[in-house]
């Protein structure tokens, strides 16, 4: 049973075409990121699975229970961190919790929720009007914890928050999903979501364009990583030696450092195994792999992986397929 299916998932607003037959399966336990930039679709897809808006064709289910026929059951079991919650500006936040708990008809404790979500007892018992954005979104994420749901569905949930702040998050987020919570969560913001999730999915105009590990996404997309090998003396013939390697695309040697480019985990203990045959010894040893964020740029602007997982569409808006390797291997700063 997974913990979100959607079949053909479809919503249009008059001639705007928000999402466009997804099919998405997030499996029970995993910390799932739901990636796209502005307007690629996610709120409504999070909004069809709430149920707050009605796809215009295909389905969505959650525990295998249907998000529209099955939604009173189905909000039992999950919490919600929406993407414009509002809270009420004369109540406390402890009143926000305790209004939370009497809702779902949950015996959850409300100072321990605070304290989860880091909001000490004073700051607690002062009114919501008064919290800065963070305190009010750290509130909001306390609310959706209530009852121990089985699903926790948050729209943009580092919104606001400062590095501190955003560090917290992540850290409730893997908690959550120690404790066997799924955690379904939308971002445009890349690093947030490379920091906790097990898989991502892009969207980009409407469609799914991938679905992978982050690890698998760099592989699909060849983006690989830069090993750089510092060995005790140079070894003349590096290029020739491992030009050779199946799933090495570039090789610079340069005096006793060699760097070479490598689209396969395997290629990297063949490169260094390689070298070290020659009987060189290597002293240092250095990998750098492609940044999330110029992966989410490749496939935003590529229009996605076939089912092959290779990149599909047609050549690149903006440069060659080169221009767009490079980009996909400029490493993490
Ligand atoms: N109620 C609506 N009426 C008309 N168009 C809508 C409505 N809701 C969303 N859209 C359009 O659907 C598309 C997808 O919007 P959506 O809010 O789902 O994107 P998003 O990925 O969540 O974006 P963001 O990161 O900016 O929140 C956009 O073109 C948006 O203008």
């Amino acid at each position: 049973m997974h913990a979100i299916s959607t079949h053909e998932l479809t919503k249009r607003f008059g001639d705007v075409t928000a999402v466009e037959g997804i099919d998405l399966a997030v499996e029970r336990g995993e910390v799932f990121g739901f990636l796209g930039p502005n307007g690629a679709g996610k709120s409504t897809t999070i909004d069809t699975l709430l149920d707050f808006v009605r796809p215009t064709d295909g389905r969505a289910e959650l525990f295998d229970l249907d998000a529209q026929a099955d939604a009173d059951r189905i909000s039992r079991r999950i919490g919600v961190l929406p993407d414009d919650f509002s809270l009420y500006d004369r109540l406390s936040g402890r009143r926000h919790v305790e209004f939370a708990i009497e809702t779902k008809r949950a015996d959850d404790d409300p100072t321990e929720i605070l304290d989860r979500v880091g909001i000490d007892p004073a700051d607690a018992d002062r009114p919501a009007g008064d919290y800065s954005k963070g305190m009010a979104q750290r509130l909001a994420m306390g609310m959706a914890l209530v009852g121990d749901p089985d699903l926790l569905i948050m729209d943009e949930p580092s919104s606001g928050l400062d590095p501190h702040g955003i560090r917290e998050m992540q850290e409730l987020v893997r908690a959550e999903a120690d404790n066997g919570t799924t955690v379904f969560f939308s971002s445009h913001i890349l690093e947030h979501v490379e920091a906790v999730c097990d898989r991502v999915g892009v969207l980009h105009e409407g469609d799914l364009v991938a679905v992978d590990t982050i690890d698998g996404l760099q592989e699909s997309l060849g983006g690989g990583a830069t090993v750089r090998v510092d060995l005790d003396r140079p070894v003349a013939d590096a290029v020739e030696r491992l030009s050779g390697i199946d799933g090495v695309s570039e090789v610079v040697a340069s005096g006793r450092s060699v760097q070479v480019t490598c689209h396969t985990a395997r290629a990297k203990a063949v490169v260094v195994l390689e070298l070290e045959g020659t009987g060189a010894t290597v002293e240092d040893l250095a990998v750098e792999t492609a940044s999330l964020e110029s992966l989410f740029t490749t496939l935003t602007e590529t229009g996605g992986l076939d089912a092959g997982g290779r990149r599909s569409g047609s050549s690149p808006p903006t440069g060659t397929t080169d221009d767009t390797r490079r980009r996909v291997t400029e490493v993490r700063s």
